[in-house]
């Protein structure tokens, strides 16, 4: 049974690591450029202090996936269609095809693309982050889910990371969009993760995009799955809370290390084009299905596409709140 991983970014390279490591057959396909990088397998870790180390085959030759049983696939949205087209190319028809990407549409552009094969949506509800060359480690509480296949029972007893096999995932990635609302607001503070959900100001515009993703959520009768500590609904009203009430149950709630960013803060310090469209931008997409106004999504789109073009990066809270949330009528 092999494995194989496209992407050696933080999630292709931990899950790549993991598995190697815990003795599966594992081939991660990345880019010619990183092949010296992962030449001498990749280290994995937890904030917890547990330490392991895999040797997955590194390429960067697409024609790698004909030997594919199961092809993970870890590249940013941005990047899917591309991926598809590879997998297309290369592959068996009939591999089953299991998307490791946030958003809530990968899957469907996915299946679309390539309808001769078995596409499963996954969920990551955790954060990686670089820890040294081909060096992953996982920095945030949170589970991995996917949908329920036969192919994916290998992957369900590995420590650290082990893969939950769900019947729906659909309102399981809506409640992962929910708390990926926050990815561009991280990513405009340009401070780490939990500095900035420390600061009321930030978590004050989190708030207001998930509640009005809820209003649309709810027009579209779509139900959003609990998917980090609290319920959808919950979620508001606690990021809403001043710092000295909402610190300490946030201390308890969940671990985030101090080193820890959101995907979209490292795509900005790369130069990377970031995954709005497919974040926030699906919730501007569905209200306007709807009929319905998302001034607080649509601004937050607008203030990222105006950083990728060489905008303001470095928000304080108070600016970003005046800026999102001031201009809501
Ligand atoms: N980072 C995190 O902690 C988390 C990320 N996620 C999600 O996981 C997904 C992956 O994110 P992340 O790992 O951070 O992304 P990264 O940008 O770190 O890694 C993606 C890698 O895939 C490479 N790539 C793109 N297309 C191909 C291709 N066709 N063949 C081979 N390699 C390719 C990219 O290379 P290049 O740059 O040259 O294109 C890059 O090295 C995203 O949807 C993200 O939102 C979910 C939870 C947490
Ligand atoms: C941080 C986390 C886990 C949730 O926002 C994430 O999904 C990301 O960085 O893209």
């Amino acid at each position: 049974m092999q494995i194989t991983v496209i992407g050696a970014g933080a999630i292709g390279g931990f899950f790549a690591g993991l598995w190697a490591q815990a003795g599966l057959n594992v081939t991660l396909l990345g880019r010619a450029r990183q092949a010296a990088e992962y030449a001498n397998g990749i280290t994995v870790s937890d904030a917890q202090g547990w330490q392991g180390h895999g040797q997955p085959r590194f390429t960067s030759d697409p024609a790698a996936l004909a030997h594919a049983d199961l092809i993970v696939l870890t590249v940013k949205c941005t990047a899917t269609l591309n991926a598809a087209a590879d997998i297309a190319a290369h592959a068996r028809a009939g591999t089953v095809v299991l998307s490791l990407q946030n958003g809530v549409s990968n899957a469907t552009d996915l299946a679309a693309a390539l309808p001769d094969f078995t596409v499963l949506p996954g969920m990551v509800g955790f954060n990686v982050v670089p820890t040294g060359p081909a060096s992953w480690q996982k920095v945030v509480s949170g589970h991995v889910k996917a949908q329920r296949h036969p192919i994916l029972d290998q992957l369900a007893a590995i420590d650290i990371a082990p893969v939950e096999q769900v019947a729906d995932m659909e309102r399981i990635a809506w409640g992962k969009l929910l708390l990926n609302l926050n990815n561009a607001i991280n990513a405009l503070s340009n401070v780490p993760l939990r500095e900035e959900l420390w600061q009321w100001h930030y978590r004050r515009v989190f708030a207001a995009a998930q509640r009005e993703t809820l209003r649309v959520l709810k027009q579209a009768n779509i139900k959003p799955a609990k998917v980090g500590a609290m319920s959808p609904t919950l979620m508001p009203l606690f990021l809403s809370l001043p710092d000295f009430i909402f610190r300490p149950i946030a201390n308890r709630l969940m671990q985030i290390s101090p080193t820890a960013r959101t995907s979209m803060c490292e795509d900005f310090a790369q130069g990377k084009p970031s995954e709005i469209d497919f974040l926030n931008g699906e919730v501007t997409d569905l209200a306007n299905r709807y009929g319905i106004a998302a001034p607080v999504n649509h601004r937050i789109v607008e203030l990222v596409r105006d950083a990728e073009n060489g905008g303001r990066r470095e928000w304080s809270g108070r600016d970003l709140t005046r800026a999102v949330l001031s201009r809501r009528k």
